[in-house]
Order: C-alpha cells, then structure tokens, then sequence
C-alpha cells in the first residue's frame, strides 16, 4: 500500500522532532509531542485518533498557521509551481524568493516572516475543511478564478485571464462538476460544494494539500466519493495530501496511516489498518 518513493524524491511536506504546547490553567497542553512525518509528491496519508489528540494542531503547523514550540517544518515547493500548471504565477515566485530562495526550493516555514508565511499558504498550500466555506454570491467557476487572481497587485493580461478561467473549467470538469460551473453554492448539493472546496483549493497547484474532515456533513456514499475525488487528485495534481479523518472505511486506500494520540504520531501497520476497519474480526483474531 505504501508507495514507493525513491530515495532521491524529496518531500513535499518534512516535519521533523515537532512539538507544540498550548497553555492550558497554571501549566501546558501538549498538542504535538516529538511529531516526525513526511509527506512526499501524489502521496495521500490519514491520520486518525481521538478527539483532542492533535489532529488539527498537526495541520495548522504543516500549514505554517501555527509556529511550534521547536522542531522543523519544511515545504517543497513544486518545480513548476512558478508556471502554475497551466498558469504563469508571479506571486508563487516572489514567494519563494522572498523567503530565500527560487521556484521549486525547499522553503523552512519557521525561517519566514508572518507575510512570508502567509504568502507561501497562499501560492504553494491548499486547506479543505469540512464546510466548504464557499462565497454566497460567487459561481463555482467564479470562486476558483477568484482565488486565482488573489494577491495579484496588477490588472490580469487577457491572455493570463483566459489561462485562469481554462484551469478553473478543467479542474471542475476532472471533480464532475462540467454541468454545473455556473450554479451558486445554494443551488449545489452538499457533495457538490465539497467538489467546488476541492477544486478551488488545487487552483494554485498547491504542493501540499491539507485536509481536515471532509465528508464529516455528507451521507456515506457522498462521503465515499469525496475520498475517491481526493485520492485521484492527489495523484493527478502530485500534491501531497495529509486527509485528517474519523471515518475508518478507506483507510486501506491510503498510501500510509498514522494514528494520533496524545499527540504523538505513530504509523499504523496494514494489521492494524485492518484492525481499524474491522474492530471486531480484530477482537477475534486477538482472542
Ligand atoms: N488554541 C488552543 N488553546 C489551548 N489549547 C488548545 C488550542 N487548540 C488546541 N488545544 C488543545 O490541544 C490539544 C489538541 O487539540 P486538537 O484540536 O489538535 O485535537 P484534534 O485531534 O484535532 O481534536 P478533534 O478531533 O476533536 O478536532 C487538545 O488538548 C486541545 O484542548
């Protein structure tokens, strides 16, 4: 199930000896404890684990929203990145030499200012969450071209423009939406604007790509084809994809799961996965 990575590739996400305390009464919590993962390319990785265990403190430090304690976070800008895919994006570059360094770097999140950090969330980083958080007046190919042109101080070429609107339409038509580019949210189904959430967070041709529950308002079979919708996008967009998630159903279609708790990150075995899945054929094989 693991991919096989090759030695040479470097990862999208590195966070290395990572901990973060919260202050918590007279004393600290700890949210992230001695936290080490890597997340490379078109890889999908879960973590799951109880509540209050360190899930989402795990995706607002890979985020850079949220600075730890000690320890380091490291992105790998996607080579290309500075083409967009099909875009030319300036700002992506800037970013990354701002932050020290050229398009496709290694860029450490700690080392950045708070406008530094926010502008490589913005170039090189995509968060889906469990509301699709989607602008009310806006169409669904409306709400990816906007954040397209987030953050551009010049007035878009016609040319530059129409290389925005042909990947917003792509996107749309490769998450199943081609009928529906010209709906607002309230005339989508919930599925639906999870689809919009998804496509619009891969418009910058995100390196790393942060999900947190994402079919936690859909029924089981909405639920089920936004996994399928994520894995393949993961894969055809080569970002990397940390999915923080309750739902034990596709566990065995990730590229590796981690279990969270008390916030130490530990990676589950495919016995375990299995475990996870089936709790009872667990009980009885232990038994
Ligand atoms: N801003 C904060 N201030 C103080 N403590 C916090 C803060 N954010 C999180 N915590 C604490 O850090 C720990 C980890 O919380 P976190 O939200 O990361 O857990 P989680 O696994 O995402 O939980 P859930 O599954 O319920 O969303 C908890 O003990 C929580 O109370």
């Amino acid at each position: 199930m693991t991919m096989t990575t090759s030695p040479t590739t470097i990862p999208a996400l590195d966070m290395s000896a990572v901990t973060l305390t919260f202050p918590d009464g007279a004393g600290r919590v700890t949210a992230l404890d001695d936290v080490e993962l890597a997340v490379a390319p078109g890889e999908i990785v879960a973590v799951t684990g109880p509540s209050g265990s360190g899930k989402s403190s795990l995706l607002a430090v890979a985020g850079g929203l949220i600075r730890p304690d000690s320890g380091r976070v490291s992105i790998a800008t996607a080579p290309g990145a500075e083409s967009g895919g099909d875009l030319e994006s300036a700002a992506v570059e800037s970013a990354a030499v701002e932050s020290g360094g050229v398009p496709g770097d290694v860029v450490e999140l700690g080392a950045l200012s708070r406008r530094q950090s926010a502008r490589v969330r913005r170039d090189h980083l995509g968060f889906v969450f469990q509301q699709s958080n989607l602008v009310g007046s806006l169409t669904a190919i409306e709400q990816l071209e906007v954040t397209a042109h987030l953050g551009q101080h010049l007035v878009l070429s016609r040319g530059r423009r129409r290389a925005v609107h042909d990947r917003a339409r792509a996107l749309l038509t490769e998450v199943g939406l081609a009928e529906h580019m010209h709906k607002l949210p309230g005339q989508l189904s919930g599925g639906q604007r999870q689809r919009v959430n998804i496509a619009r967070s891969l418009m910058n041709d995100p390196a790393l790509l942060l999900v947190d529950e994402p079919t936690s308002a859909l029924d089981q079979q909405r639920g089920s084809e936004i996994i399928d919708l994520l894995i393949r996008m993961s894969r055809t967009q080569n970002a990397a994809t940390i999915l923080v998630t309750h739902d034990p159903t596709h566990l065995h279609r990730m590229d590796a799961v981690y279990d969270m708790v008390d916030g130490r990150l530990r990676a589950l075995s495919v016995d375990e996965i299995a475990a996870q899945q089936h709790p009872s054929a667990g009980a009885a094989r232990v038994a």
